[in-house]
C-alpha cells in the first residue's frame, strides 16, 4: 500500500491510474464533496462518478447494494479501479464494495477528512453498519492513499475537532505524538504523518487483528455503544474522545493510571468527556463489541502514556465509571 502525504498530492492521480491501467474506473463520493472536489479528480481521470447522500446513516448494505448493481450496469470488472474520495464514511463503504465486487477490484484512496487521513484511510478496513457499528467488513489493502491537507481547507472547524479525536487517541498510544500535542501548532503533514506511521507500524505486524491491532481500539468499545445507541447522530471522533475519557477513568481504578493525563488532552483540545446515555443501554450494546469475549466486557485500558493493554473488565466498574461521566445538561 502506497500513501502519499503532502500538499498539491492530490495532483499525482493521474499517475497512480496510468501505471495501473484499469479497465474502467469508478469515483464513489458522496454530495458534499461532488460539489467540492470531484472537479479536480475528473480534470486528470476519466471516470464514472457514484455519488451518494452524506451521513453515517448511508454507510450500509443497501448503499452498497445500489453501488454494486451501478458497477454492474457500467460493466465494471476486476481490472478495475475504484477510487474512494471523501471522509471515513465514503472510504470504508469504498473499500467494502471494492473487497467484495467480483472478490476484489482495484482501489485507491483519498481521503479528504482529518479523521480520514490519519485513521479511516490507512490499514485496510472496510466496513458498513448492520444492526452494530461496522459489524460487516473485511480487511483489503489498496493500492494508493493520497492524503493533501489542502482537501481540509474546506473542512468545516467542527470536522477537524471530530478527527482530533483519533489523533489523541495516537497521543496515548505513541508518546512522540503526545510530545507533539502538547505543543500543538495547527494540523499539519507533520502531525497526520506521525500518526499514519504510528497505524502502520502496528498494522504491518497484524494486519487482521489477530492481537496487538486491537490496541487501536483504544476508546471505541464505549464509543461505538454510543455511535448505536445514538442512532449514529454522535460523530465517531466525539464518541471516541468520551469513549478515551471512560478507558482512562476505567484504567485508574483498576491500575491505576492518572485519568488527568488524558482529560488533560481532551481538554487541550474542548474535546468532549461527558455523555448523556443510559449506561444500562450502552452496556448492551457493548457486548456486541468485537473485541468482546463471550459476551464479556473488554477494554484497551492504558497504563501509562505509551502503553495499553487489553483486558476484560467487569460489569460493575463499566457502569460505575459510565453514571459519573453522566451530564444530561444537553450536550450530545
Ligand atoms: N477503517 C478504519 O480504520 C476507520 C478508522 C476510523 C474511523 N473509521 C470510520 O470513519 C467514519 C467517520 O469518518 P469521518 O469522521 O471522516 O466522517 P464523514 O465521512 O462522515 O465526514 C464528515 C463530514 O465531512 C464532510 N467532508 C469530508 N471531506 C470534506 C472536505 N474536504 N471539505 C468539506 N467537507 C468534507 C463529509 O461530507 C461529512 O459531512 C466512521 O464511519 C468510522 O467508523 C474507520
Ligand atoms: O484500524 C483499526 O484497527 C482501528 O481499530 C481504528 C479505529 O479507529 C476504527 O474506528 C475502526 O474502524 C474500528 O474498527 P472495529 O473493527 O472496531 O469496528
Ligand atoms: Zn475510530
Amino acid at each position: 500500500m502506497g500513501v502519499v502525504i503532502g500538499k498539491g498530492s492530490i495532483k499525482k492521480l493521474k499517475s497512480f491510474v496510468d501505471e495501473l491501467s484499469p479497465y474502467k474506473t469508478a469515483i464513489i463520493t458522496n454530495t458534499t464533496l461532488e460539489k467540492l472536489w470531484l472537479g479536480k479528480i475528473l480534470e486528470q481521470v476519466s471516470a464514472t462518478p457514484i455519488v451518494i447522500p452524506d451521513g453515517e446513516e448511508f454507510k450500509s448494505l443497501e448503499t452498497a447494494r445500489q453501488i454494486w448493481k451501478e458497477l454492474l450496469e457500467i460493466g465494471f470488472t476486476r481490472k478495475s479501479l475504484i477510487i474512494g474520495l471523501g471522509g471515513g464514511v465514503v472510504t470504508d463503504l469504498a473499500a467494502f464494495v471494492a473487497s467484495t465486487f467480483m472478490r476484489g477490484t482495484y482501489l485507491g484512496l483519498i481521503p479528504t477528512t482529518l479523521l480520514a487521513q490519519v485513521d479511516a484511510a490507512i490499514g485496510g478496513k472496510t466496513g458498513i453498519n448492520f444492526e452494530g457499528k461496522n459489524i460487516i467488513g473485511t480487511f483489503y489493502l489498496p493500492e494508493f492513499v493520497i492524503t493533501d491537507p489542502e482537501t481540509l481547507k474546506t473542512l468545516p472547524e467542527v470536522e477537524i475537532l471530530n478527527g482530533l479525536g483519533e489523533v489523541v487517541k495516537y497521543g496515548i498510544l505513541d508518546s512522540g505524538v503526545y510530545r507533539k500535542l502538547k505543543f500543538f501548532r495547527g494540523i499539519d503533514e507533520g502531525l497526520i504523518g506521525e500518526c499514519v506511521n504510528v497505524k502502520l507500524r502496528i498494522v504491518e505486524k497484524d494486519m487482521r487483528e489477530r492481537g496487538r491491532r486491537r490496541i487501536l481500539n483504544l476508546g471505541h468499545t464505549v464509543g461505538h455503544a454510543m455511535e448505536k445507541v445514538s442512532g449514529y447522530r454522535i460523530k465517531h471522533g466525539f464518541a471516541v474522545s468520551i469513549g478515551l475519557m471512560a478507558s482512562a477513568l476505567i484504567a485508574e481504578k483498576i491500575n491505576g493510571f492518572d485519568s488527568g493525563k488524558v482529560e488533560e488532552l481532551l481538554d487541550r483540545f474542548n474535546l468532549p468527556k461527558k455523555h448523556s446515555f443510559e449506561p444500562k443501554e450502552l452496556l448492551k450494546v457493548m457486548k456486541m463489541d468485537k473485541k468482546a469475549w463471550y459476551g464479556r466486557l473488554v477494554f484497551v485500558l492504558p497504563e501509562d502514556i505509551g502503553k495499553v493493554a487489553v483486558r476484560e473488565v467487569d460489569e460493575k466498574t463499566v457502569s460505575t465509571v459510565l453514571e459519573a461521566m453522566r451530564d444530561d445538561s444537553g450536550h450530545n
